[in-house]
């Protein structure tokens, strides 16, 4: 589903560059749950951004659904994001001048379906993640927890074939991170979804099925997960 062949990313520094991903190839079939780590500063963000086409590569290719990303119009690529992709953020990204209603119905905007549709979207996602009594309140009258489950809820919308989550727990307390894990966990074993998480946490990276680590933007053998 995600391939990336020998991708690196730089940024331009006096007369030479830095690099923030060398040489990185990956593939991620569909229906993994894999889990990005690696210490602060070795590139998980960037790495994450690529994937989710919020950034683009300095070198190499990326495939999605073996289609070279790069080369699609600017038109097709908005398109593949809408449609494929959810992005979850650690800070929940939610706009603050909509309800959470709106919030979830925002994508579903862009996708073109009818009134009904949408209001039939957002009532079953309002009730599957129980947020069904929070509908007409603004982000700033939720939790953070809350808050990151309109994250997700909205990421879901548009029926994405894969997320791709930037520490979504990273400011929420053990209890709600655990809840946050197991929709991850249950969206990929139940619905087939495709997760992609960055994470410094290993009881979080232990929802997934596979973890890869960076290191000085370099990625590392991966270790076979033990079968339980
Ligand atoms: N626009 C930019 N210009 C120059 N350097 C950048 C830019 N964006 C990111 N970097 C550098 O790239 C490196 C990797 O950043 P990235 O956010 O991907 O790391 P990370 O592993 O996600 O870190 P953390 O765990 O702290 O969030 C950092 O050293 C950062 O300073």
């Amino acid at each position: 589903m995600i391939q990336l062949n020998n991708v690196s990313k730089y940024y331009p520094a006096g007369f030479g560059r830095i690099y923030v991903l060398r040489n990185i190839s990956l593939d991620i079939a569909q229906g993994e749950f894999v889990s990005i780590m690696g210490p602060s500063g070795s590139g998980k963000s960037t790495l994450l951004h690529i994937l989710g086409l919020l950034e683009e590569p300095s070198e190499g290719e990326y495939l999605f659904e073996d289609q070279p990303v790069q080369k699609l119009s600017e038109k097709r690529r908005t398109e593949l994001h809408r449609t494929q992709i959810g992005f979850v953020f650690q800070a929940y990204h939610l706009i603050d001048e909509l309800t959470v209603y709106e919030n979830i119905e925002t994508p579903l905007l862009y996708k073109g379906l009818s009134g009904s549709e949408r209001k039939s979207r957002v009532a079953e996602l309002l009730d599957r993640f129980n947020i069904v009594a929070k509908k007409d309140l603004f982000p700033a009258q939720l939790s953070g927890g809350q808050q990151q489950l309109v994250g997700i809820a909205r990421a879901l919308a548009a029926e994405p074939s894969v997320i791709f989550a930037d520490e979504p727990t990273g400011n929420l307390h053990s209890d709600q991170s655990r809840d946050i894990m197991e929709i991850f966990s249950e969206l990929n074993k139940k619905d087939g979804v495709t997760i992609v998480q960055v994470t410094h946490s290993e009881a979080n990276a232990a929802y997934g099925t596979r973890i890869v680590r960076l290191k000085d933007g370099w990625l590392e053998p991966e270790v076979a997960k033990e079968a339980h």
